[in-house]
């Protein structure tokens, strides 16, 4: 059997808002997100985790920017492009997990609705999917509440 790790991180800092997007899922929160799309650091370092496995960049790549079409993108077609990349590359995805970052909001609330819509989304088993949640302490810029990143990883595997 051929396996392949990848790993991604974002960040996005906050802004004007009353509610975040982490693995598809609207959180209530007094703030927003900057961003291009609708700024879900959660899907964006799982993509770059699953872009990485494969070689093929990062997100910024397949998605510019700079690009107008991707203005206020849902970041589950991100990840389902993502999948299809692995697919037709003849790997499938064996198992992601995920830590997001910061003081708030409370990530454990919403952890088992992220964790469905992306096992849905990815075509994979609940327990394939794990998200993990952590302040920083409030140190650096999570810690102070500027800003919510996330790290991914991902296992291809290939039989
Ligand atoms: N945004 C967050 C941050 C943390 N959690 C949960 O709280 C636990 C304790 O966090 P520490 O940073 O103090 O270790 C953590 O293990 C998570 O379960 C959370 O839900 N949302
Ligand atoms: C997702 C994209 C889409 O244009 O923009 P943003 O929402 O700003 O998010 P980022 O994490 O900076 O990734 C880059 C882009 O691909």
């Amino acid at each position: 059997m051929n396996i392949r790790i990848g790993q991604g991180f974002d960040v996005h800092a906050f802004g004007d808002g009353d509610h975040v997007v982490l693995g598809g899922v609207r959180v209530p929160h007094d703030r927003g997100v900057v961003a291009h799309s609708d700024g879900d650091v959660v899907i964006h370092a799982l993509c770059d985790a699953m872009l990485g496995a494969l070689a093929l960049g990062d997100i910024g790549q397949h998605f510019p920017p700079s690009d107008p079409q991707w203005k206020g993108a849902d970041s589950r077609a991100f990840l389902r492009h993502c999948r299809g990349l692995i697919h037709e590359r003849g790997w499938q995805l064996g198992n992601a997990d995920i830590t997001v970052i910061c003081e708030r909001p409370k990530v454990g609330p919403h952890a088992a609705a992220m964790r469905q819509r992306l096992a849905d989304d990815l075509g994979l088993a609940l327990d394939a999917v794990s998200i993990k949640a952590t302040t920083s302490e409030k140190l650096g810029f999570t810690g102070r509440g500027e800003g919510i990143a996330a790290m991914a990883v991902c296992l291809l595997v290939q039989s």
